[in-house]
């Protein structure tokens, strides 16, 4: 099992390009599916949650080819197998968003429930309840949600959707079913992510007519056929923040090449207070940070507030700033697992419930420890860059989910870290 193997204590210099999101990739891979036509994606990362996703649309009948350009030519006109297996669902929550595309396109899908992760219990009701509301007939067996139009539909019907909570895949099921169902579908509280955008915009460039994608309110007049069409996937603002943090606990001055500060307002405005530099220019974000910065107090809530899938990252670098800081996470009730390795490294951490009080200390010290999930990983990442000695992290096959080649990003910005066995 591949481990990293970080030197810590070198400050990070220099340039590297932020990728393109996974959290928008995997929606728009399941998007590419509502059309017979051939469609082209642009800037795919590398990583093995798309790899799963490739596996899983090609195990249905579909081609994809995967340049070494980050494109990716899907044609999914002989698609016979609507199916996402268990076996491949375990590894990836994000073959939830097969249940829209299939559904829309074929009248009939078959999706593994994904069940609960490390992070949280992570239910789907609020998709299956939605694509309910369209008219879908869906039954669990056998641990699978087996979806189909009710007798004589050839198509599903446009409804007004309010889901309990916010939710982001939720609302990217419903965003491609709508598109190709029949009538008006309007999305009250939707989620408003950057992805979320995204995945409006390559509708709207295969023929879908959606209005209002990344506000509070979208509608989507559904449409009877897509077509093909080149989309461009947005960058990930959750790897540019690793990054930031990252530059902020090490020190030095980067330019973080195609990432997007609008995209990330609320980590940005902490790390200014923290008492970091960052600021975009032309192309990207550069970030310069010098010393010791003041640890930062937050919530992470949904889009535009503070980023659940930055909680880790920004934790890493509080335990090494000046003074207590209180951070709750408020979408996932098991996501502080760093917590416990980084206190293997010296930092001070108090948990109760949903809230984790850090008081910094000035030095972290390295040992080896264990990633438990995704995010988690990169936090302890960023404390084995700042850490005294030689910082261990095994288990990276989290990173290796989410991350494209994070490891090969930091050496070229002088961190001492290698991939071992
Ligand atoms: C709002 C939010 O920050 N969502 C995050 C969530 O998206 P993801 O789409 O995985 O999760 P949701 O946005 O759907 O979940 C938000 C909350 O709603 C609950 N829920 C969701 C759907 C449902 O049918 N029933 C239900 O109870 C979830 O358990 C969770 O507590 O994890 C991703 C991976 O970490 C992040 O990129 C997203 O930013
Ligand atoms: C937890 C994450 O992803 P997933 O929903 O694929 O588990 C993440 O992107 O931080």
């Amino acid at each position: 099992m591949d481990k990293l193997l970080i030197r810590g204590g070198r400050p990070l210099n220099g340039e590297v390009r932020i990728s393109g999101a996974k959290n928008a990739a995997l929606p728009e891979l399941c998007a590419a599916l509502l059309t017979a036509e051939p469609m082209t994606l642009k800037n795919i990362p590398r990583l093995q949650d798309v790899a799963t996703m490739l596996k899983l649309i090609r195990n249905m009948g579909a081609t994809a080819e995967f340049s070494p350009d980050g494109t990716v030519r899907l044609d999914s006109s002989e698609l016979h197998f609507p199916e996402a297996p268990y076996e491949m669902v375990k590894t990836m929550r994000a073959s939830v968003l097969a249940l829209g595309p299939l559904l829309a396109r074929f009248g009939e899908a078959t999706v593994s429930l994904p069940g609960g992760c490390a992070i949280g219990a992570r239910p789907v009701d609020q998709h299956i309840k939605g694509l309910q509301k369209m008219g879908a007939e869906i039954v669990i067996e056998h641990g699978y949600m087996i979806a189909k139009l009710p007798k004589g539909w050839t198509r599903l019907k446009g409804a007004h959707i309010r889901t309990d909570m916010i939710t982001v895949t939720g609302t990217e099921n419903f965003m491609m079913a709508a598109a190709l169902a029949e009538g008006e579908t309007i999305l009250e509280n939707p989620a408003m992510e950057p992805e979320i955008t995204d995945l409006g915009e390559m509708l709207i460039a295969m023929g879908a007519k959606v209005e209002g994608h990344g506000t509070g309110r979208i509608r989507i007049e559904g449409v009877e056929k897509l077509h093909g069409a080149t989309h461009s996937v947005v960058a990930d603002r959750i790897e540019c923040g690793t990054f930031l943090c990252a530059v902020a606990a090490t020190g030095g001055d980067v330019f973080l090449k195609d990432g997007r500060a609008e995209h990330l307002g609320a980590v940005i405005d902490l790390l200014i207070a923290a008492g970091a530099q960052v600021e975009s220019v032309e192309g990207g974000i550069r970030v310069r940070s010098q010393g010791r910065l003041e640890a930062q107090s937050f919530k992470t809530t949904e889009y535009p507030g503070f980023p659940t899938d930055m909680q880790a990252q920004f934790m890493a670098l509080n335990c090494i700033s000046e003074g207590d800081a209180k951070i709750t996470e408020t979408i996932f009730e098991n996501r502080f697992m760093h917590v416990s390795e980084l206190m293997r490294m010296g930092a001070r951490i108090d948990v109760d419930g949903k809230v984790a009080i850090s008081h910094g200390v000035e030095k972290l010290s390295g040992a080896t420890v264990m990633a438990t999930d995704l995010r988690a990983s990169a936090s302890l990442v960023i404390a084995g860059l700042v850490a005294d000695g030689e910082t261990l992290v095994d288990r990276i096959y989290h990173l290796d989910r989410g991350y494209e080649q994070m490891e090969a990003k930091l050496t070229q910005l002088g961190a001492d870290i290698e991939r071992v066995k």
